[in-house]
């Protein structure tokens, strides 16, 4: 028998909410993989975490770690406009890469990734878009490749949270929250989305001062699909993202039963998930564990940093939607490269 190869040796840049669930993550459910190195400049997060990976170390710069120990992966959980500081020289070292969501914070920042990934021999960056993990969009999106029930004609979204963390802006209600529905709406339509439109109905007086929302978000796609997302972020109730798709003859809907349905004492009732570490629980896990197996053989598996960049234009056509009231044409400057079409089971969108 052939000894199994030794595990990716995995730095985890930023030590917080998502940094910590991917930590204890990859350390009890994953394998071929462990976490050696945990950067935060927060030394209290950085330690917290690190003990739930024994054997770990932590660092409070990327560099520092690199500097004093054998990395071969990163994932990078750092706010998203700390990304590009840590996705450049990690591509300078040819690491595998799995960046939480949005690639970046702006299309500046997500053109100068995608440009210095070119220069390596082949992709090398995966993106945390979790979704197109998730049972429930991979059989809508096979629903819909079928083409059984007639061509997708509109998507009803809903995409809400309990509360928001702080410092939580309205453009973020784009940025960070609808980016996931902008990922995902093109992987289920197989199609860009070409415009968006932002409408705010009558305000939730629980959101901070200052945060409009919800917000309901219009896209349309290159062939006509409509897709309507309502995000909500201060809902108190629970985390909930459902979908109905409306296809010419029939309809179909998924992320309304992540719990047991219980009828009891004459009610019907079923659990909400409290956050979106439960209600994805299991794509984060298959996200990372497919990862990690594609970097051992020198590829991803999974959204590429075409897929962030693309998803960077139309957030950005959104931002400016929601100041303007008016629908926004998403442009698209560049055509995908051949770089990032070898190999991509999950990242193809039609852009
Ligand atoms: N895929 C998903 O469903 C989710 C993805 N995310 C993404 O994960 C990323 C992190 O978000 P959260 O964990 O919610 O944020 P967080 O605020 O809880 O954690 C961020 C951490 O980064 C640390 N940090 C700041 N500067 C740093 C630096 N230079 N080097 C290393 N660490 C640094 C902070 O001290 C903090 O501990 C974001 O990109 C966010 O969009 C977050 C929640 C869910
Ligand atoms: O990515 C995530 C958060 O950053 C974001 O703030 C939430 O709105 C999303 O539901 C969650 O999946």
């Amino acid at each position: 028998m052939s000894p199994s190869p030794a595990p990716l040796r995995v730095a985890v840049v930023g030590a917080g909410a998502m940094g910590s669930d991917h930590v204890s993550r990859i350390t009890r459910r994953i394998s071929g993989a462990e976490v050696t190195a945990v950067v935060d400049p927060d030394s209290a997060r950085a330690t917290a975490a690190t003990a739930l990976a024994p054997g770990s170390q932590t660092y409070s710069s990327f560099e520092e770690a690199l500097d004093a120990t054998p990395i071969d992966a990163v994932i990078i959980a750092t706010p998203g406009f700390l990304h590009e500081p840590v996705i450049l020289p990690a591509l300078e070292r040819g690491l595998a890469i799995l960046s939480e969501k949005p690639l970046s914070d702006t299309v500046e920042s997500s053109l100068r990734i995608i440009e210095a990934e070119q220069r390596l021999d082949r992709p090398h960056i995966q993106v945390g878009f979790m979704r197109r993990f998730d049972r429930g969009y991979l059989e809508l999106r096979e629903l819909v490749e079928k083409g059984e029930n007639g061509a997708l004609l509109a998507l009803h979204c809903a995409h809400r949270n309990p509360s928001t963390p702080p410092n939580y802006s309205e453009s973020a209600l784009i940025t960070d929250s609808v980016i996931h529905e902008i990922d995902i709406v093109p992987f289920l339509a197989g199609e860009p989305i070409v415009s968006v439109e932002v409408k705010k109905p009558r305000r939730n007086s629980l959101a901070p001062e200052g945060l409009v929302e919800p917000q309901f978000v219009l896209f349309e796609t290159l062939s006509g699909t409509l897709a309507i997302v309502e995000i909500s972020v201060n809902i108190q109730f629970g985390y909930q993202v459902t979908t109905e798709a409306v296809f010419e003859s029939g309809v179909a809907s998924i992320g309304r039963a992540e719990t047991i349905q219980v009828a009891s004492a004459g009610t019907l009732g079923q659990g909400v998930t409290p956050s979106y570490k439960e209600r994805f629980g299991a794509a984060y896990d298959t996200e990372i564990q497919r990862w990690v197996d594609a970097a051992a053989r020198g590829a991803i598996d999974g959204p590429s940093a075409w897929d962030g960049y693309l998803a960077s234009v139309v957030a950005d056509a959104g931002v400016l939607a929601q100041s303007t009231g008016e629908k926004v044409a998403v442009e698209y400057a560049l055509e995908k490269p051949a770089f990032y079409e070898a190999g991509a089971s999950l990242t193809s969108t039609g852009a």
